[in-house]
């Protein structure tokens, strides 16, 4: 029996903003499984009105002409609960914080909002008692926010990284599976719904940096502003990149780092974007196509691993509607909006500082003993070379550099020499490593 009968408590109005990839497939299940939601709410959820730019467009998925709407100030006037599926800064932050001043609750899957003005939105809700829910802003379908908002509350989280991208991830599996070109996999991977309204935030690293953004803020209960986050996409991966980390059985994978650092200065907290050269056997390098897999460790709980669908209409339209219900039932069963926590106030370790192993394909010139002349230039920049191999027919080198003295700056410092030494014909890339 129904613990909560739906005749107890009014229709909740919900006003979904946003048709596309997600909002349709939001729309089709809130109409589809109707009954269903409300005996699982104990209300009905009342879709009042989509949002949307062209009213007229043709669209996926059929929805009720009538529900469809360009006004989309009085669609959030007329809500209990707003869902905003519009991506992009503007005007989904005013129509937000138009929705929390009037008291309704708010579920968004939008992650550049949340990473620029996540802070503004939350203060916003609090003031009213409202809440902000955004699960599917990171990891599509992962449940990966509420783990770290409140699994985790009592835990003290070092470290999470992972694949939080799906576009990039497909892109990169598609280069190394079906030779295909960025361009080639980019198309598909829209095709598919994965990418972003403008898929630069995607290849350019913007999205993950975001979604590094929101999961370092949370794991480490502090505010990261996203300018800080170090950010590098994949659009500087060539065909050449992939074939050398081919034939050192290694994958590349663009992939964020969020860790609480121990420094002399106290604690610090550091979050990147980058791409990284994985070897094959890898966790990661197993997460194929638009999956996303994100590894949290935590002191007490140890490591965790979250794995899933990272983008896709429907995917994250479960971890939306995830929210939904959760609002929805507060609704019912009464209770304040929670907060985010953002308590301490951690410093950022400047990215400059992280230590990382680096692999470096060079191209030397054919001569004995010119490759350890050349090796003999890291040492004198203070990195270790932990491996070093050349392929006699052509002088390409591979050569490994230590985890405990690859900082930025020093490889800086011997990308520069190596380009002033008279041996050195190329320097064909240069990529970090995690092992
Ligand atoms: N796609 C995915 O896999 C994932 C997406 N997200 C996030 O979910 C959100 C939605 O993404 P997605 O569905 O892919 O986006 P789409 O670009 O497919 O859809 C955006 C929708 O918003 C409407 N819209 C955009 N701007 C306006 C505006 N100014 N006024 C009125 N309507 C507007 C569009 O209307 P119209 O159709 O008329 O043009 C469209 O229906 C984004 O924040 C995205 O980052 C999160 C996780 C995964
Ligand atoms: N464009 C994003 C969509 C989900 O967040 C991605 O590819 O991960």
């Amino acid at each position: 029996m129904n613990p909560y009968p739906t005749d107890h408590y009014r229709s909740l109005r919900i006003a979904l903003l946003g048709a596309g990839s997600v909002g349709s497939q939001v729309a089709r299940l809130l109409l589809e499984h109707r009954d269903e939601l409300a005996a699982r709410v104990g209300a009905p959820l009342e879709l009042v009105g989509i949002g949307v730019r062209d009213v007229a467009a043709k669209r996926d998925v059929e929805l009720p002409a009538e529900l469809l709407t360009d006004d989309l100030g009085t669609l959030v006037a007329s809500a209990d609960i707003v869902v905003e599926l519009l991506g992009g800064i503007e005007p989904a932050r005013s129509l937000l914080l138009d929705a929390l001043a009037a008291g309704a609750d708010v579920v968004t899957a939008n992650k550049a909002l949340i990473a620029a003005h996540g802070p503004e939105l939350f203060q916003a809700a609090e003031t009213v008692g409202a809440q902000v829910n955004y699960e599917a802003a990171v990891g599509g379908a992962i449940p990966i926010i509420r783990p770290l908002e409140q699994s985790l509350a009592g835990d003290r989280v070092m470290r999470v990284m992972g694949i939080v991208n799906g576009t990039t991830n497909f892109i990169l599996d598609r280069m190394h599976t079906e030779g295909s070109t960025l361009e080639e996999a980019l198309a598909v991977a829209t095709e598919l719904g994965y990418a972003e309204a403008d898929p630069t935030a995607d290849i350019e690293g913007f999205d993950a940096a975001s979604k590094a953004t929101i999961l370092a803020s949370l794991a480490f209960h502090t505010v990261v502003p996203v300018e800080v986050v170090h950010r590098q996409g994949i659009t500087g991966v060539t065909d050449a990149m992939v074939e050398q980390a081919e034939r050192n059985d290694r994958v590349l994978k663009l992939v964020a780092i969020c860790e609480r650092l121990e420094g002399e200065g106290g604690e610090a907290v550091s979050a990147r974007v980058h791409p990284v050269s994985l070897p094959a056997t890898h966790p990661l390098a197993a997460v194929r196509e638009a999956k996303n897999a994100i590894f949290v460790t935590a002191e007490s709980a140890g490591d965790l691993m979250f794995y899933g669908a990272g983008a896709g209409g429907p995917e994250t339209a479960s971890a939306v509607l995830g929210d939904l219900v959760s609002i929805a039932r507060r609704h019912v069963l009464g209770g304040p909006g929670a907060a985010a926590s953002t308590h301490a106030d951690l410093p950022i370790a400047p990215f400059g500082d992280v230590l990382a192993r680096h692999e470096l394909a060079l191209t030397v010139a054919d001569r004995s003993g010119v490759l350890a002349g050349v090796a003999g230039l890291f040492a004198e920049h203070g990195v270790s070379v932990e491996s070093v191999r050349q392929d006699p027919a052509d002088g390409e080198a591979s050569l490994v550099l230590g985890t405990h003295t690859a900082s930025e700056a020093r490889i800086a410092a011997v990308l520069d020499a190596l380009e002033a030494h008279p041996d050195v014909e190329r320097i064909d890339s240069v990529i970090r490593l995690i092992d």
